[in-house]
C-alpha cells in the first residue's frame, strides 16, 4: 500500500512539531502541526481554548482538524498528544497515511516540557504525574496504530529526522 502523508504521534513533548517541521522540510511535503491550525483557525491560544471552551471543547475543533489535514496528500502533520483520545482521530489516522510513534521515557517528556507554558493539561502542581498517567493510558493507543516506532530519547532531532527517513525509504513509502 502506497501511504502518501505522514502522520506523528506520541506524548507532550516527544518532538512531533519539531521533528514534523524539519522532517516535512528534508521531503519536500508541507508541514502542517493541527495545534497551530487550530489556533490559526479560532484566532485562540490553545490555552485560551481551554479556559473558555474546556478540554472537550478543543477535542471537538481537534477533531474536525485531523479530519480535514488527515486527508491532505504529501504532508508531514504533527498531532497534539491527545490525539488518540478520539476514536475518529485513530481510524482517520490509521487509515489515511503512515503514522510514526515518537517515543520517550516519560522523564524526557518532563524535562522538555517544564518551561512552557502552553500547554493546559501541565499546569498543574505535579506535571511528571499528569505526563506518567496520561502515558499508561494513551500510549497503548499510540503503539497500536503505529506503522513505525522511533525512540528519542538522547537522540537529537536531526538524527530523528534521518532515522525516519532511512525507514521511510527503506520501506518505499517516500
Ligand atoms: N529529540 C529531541 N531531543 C531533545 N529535545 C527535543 C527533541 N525533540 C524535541 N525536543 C524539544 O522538546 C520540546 C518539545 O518539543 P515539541 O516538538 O514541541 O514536542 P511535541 O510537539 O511532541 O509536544 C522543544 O523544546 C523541543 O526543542
Ligand atoms: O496531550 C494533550 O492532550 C495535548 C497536547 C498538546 O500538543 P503537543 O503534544 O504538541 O504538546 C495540545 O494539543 C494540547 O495542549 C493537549
Ligand atoms: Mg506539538
Amino acid at each position: 500500500m502506497h501511504k502518501e502523508s505522514i502522520f506523528l504521534v506520541g506524548p507532550m513533548g516527544a518532538g512531533k512539531s519539531t521533528v514534523g517541521k524539519l522532517l516535512a522540510e528534508k521531503l519536500h511535503y508541507q508541514f502542517v502541526d493541527s495545534d497551530h491550525e487550530i489556533e490559526a483557525k479560532t484566532g485562540a491560544t490553545i490555552p485560551m481554548i481551554f479556559d473558555i471552551e474546556g478540554e472537550q471543547g478543543f477535542r471537538n475543533r481537534e477533531a474536525l482538524m485531523i479530519d480535514e489535514l488527515s486527508l491532505k496528500s504529501e504532508v508531514v502533520l504533527a498531532t497534539g498528544g491527545g490525539v488518540v483520545e478520539t476514536e475518529s482521530n485513530r481510524q482517520h489516522l490509521r487509515t489515511r497515511g503512515f503514522v510514526v510513534y515518537l517515543k520517550s521515557p516519560v522523564e524526557a517528556l518532563i524535562q522538555r516540557t517544564r518551561h512552557d507554558r502552553n500547554r493546559p493539561l501541565l499546569q498543574t502542581g505535579n506535571p511528571a504525574q499528569v505526563l506518567k498517567d496520561l502515558m499508561e493510558r494513551r500510549e497503548p493507543w499510540y503503539l497500536e496504530m503505529a506503522d513505525l516506532v522511533i525512540e528519542t530519547q538522547q537522540v537529537p532531532v536531526h538524527r530523528v529526522v534521518k532515522q525516519i527517513i532511512d525507514r521511510l525509504e527503506s520501506e518505499k513509502i517516500v
